[in-house]
């Protein structure tokens, strides 16, 4: 903890700044570790996800202990109700990072909040890392959480990156510090939960150093996918926007998909493995004036447009509209 917390502090983060506090171990631990080193400078955000019976539990906490500690705190309710198809914790996270930019316009205003800290940890990393493997992620998934990130005006942090889990709890027990457990994180219904409660402890039993390991990997993964984002960008600029089709020719496949998946996802769309095959099928064929192109990709669809690809978001098939 107090390596984590000095390396974080020696990056210098604009204070004051606000700790994301659900009132579990870990981010009781960040909060306690920040108002421990920059008295006066901390805030505390709790965001109560109005779906759990377990919220008021956590928000109790949070006042109790913000309380004990003078560090000011700001509770926003949200409602997360997941979508069909989407994942609980999916919801609660977007809604989460939704009511932070809230609070962020909001505080700024008034504390000058520019620094925000979330307490994910070293397990919390190889979680990730796990879960994207298990859903066939590319490099953007493989790539895992960033330890830095910003929104807006707020430059996000995860200082407790590289702390086990257990030793965060260990720190709290030896200072005799309370958390609130989180019912929901024993549920195995949720890939990440059976991850942490069956892969963690076979991985910590056949690779003890799997954590720092796992990260170099996300690291690695996360440098590499930082070119492809630079390649993309350089080949949108020469294929054109929106892309030219025979100007698309010209590059080889994999940089074809590399191009691609960067400008759907400027329309916030998202190929799928099936989806991507298929397209660039469809454009290697492309080499009459009558050839057309019509591909549903995520929630929208892609067509030839004279010269050009052109993707539109209507739910409905183009062959079905006038
Ligand atoms: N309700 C919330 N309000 C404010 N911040 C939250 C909330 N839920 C999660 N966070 C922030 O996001 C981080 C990751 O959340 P996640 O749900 O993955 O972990 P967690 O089990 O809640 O962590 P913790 O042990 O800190 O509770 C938390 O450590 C915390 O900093």
């Amino acid at each position: 903890m107090e390596r984590a917390m000095a390396a974080f502090a020696a990056s210098a983060p604009a204070l004051p700044l606000a700790v994301a506090f659900s009132g579990g171990a870990d981010s009781t631990a960040l909060l306690l570790a920040c108002a421990q080193r920059w008295p006066g400078q901390v805030h505390a955000w709790h965001i109560h996800h109005g779906l759990q019976a377990a919220a008021d539990d956590f928000e109790r906490h949070c006042v109790q202990l913000c309380q004990r500690l003078g560090v000011p705190l700001q509770v926003r309710r949200v409602d997360a109700q997941a979508a069909a198809g989407d994942s609980p914790e999916d919801a609660a996270r977007r809604a989460r990072y939704k009511a932070f930019d809230a609070l962020a316009l909001t505080q700024q205003a008034r504390a000058a909040i520019k620094t925000v800290v979330i307490a994910q940890h070293a397990d919390d990393q190889a979680e990730t890392v796990l879960l994207a493997l298990s859903r066939g992620a590319g490099l953007a998934g493989l790539a895992a959480m960033p330890r830095r990130w910003q929104r807006g005006d707020v430059v996000f942090w995860r200082p407790l990156l590289d702390v086990p889990g257990p030793l965060i709890r260990d720190w709290l027990r030896g200072l005799g510090e309370r958390w609130v457990e989180d019912p929901s994180n024993t549920d195995e219904r949720f890939t990440r939960n059976r991850i942490r409660a069956r892969l963690l402890p076979a991985l910590e039993a056949a690779f003890p150093q799997f954590r720092a390991t796992f990260a170099r990997s996300a690291a690695h993964a996360a440098q590499a996918q930082a070119l492809l984002q630079e390649l993309a960008a350089q080949d949108l600029a020469l294929v054109g926007l929106p892309p030219h089709i025979a100007a698309l020719q010209t590059l080889s496949p994999a940089r074809q998909t590399n191009l691609l998946r960067h400008w759907l996802a400027q329309q916030g769309a998202a190929a799928s493995t099936a989806q991507m095959t298929e397209l660039l099928a469809q454009i290697a064929a492309c080499t009459t004036r009558g050839h057309r192109i019509s591909l549903k990709i995520g929630a929208g669809w892609l067509q030839r447009q004279g010269e050009v690809l052109a993707w539109s978001d209507s739910q409905e098939s183009p062959a079905h509209r006038g």
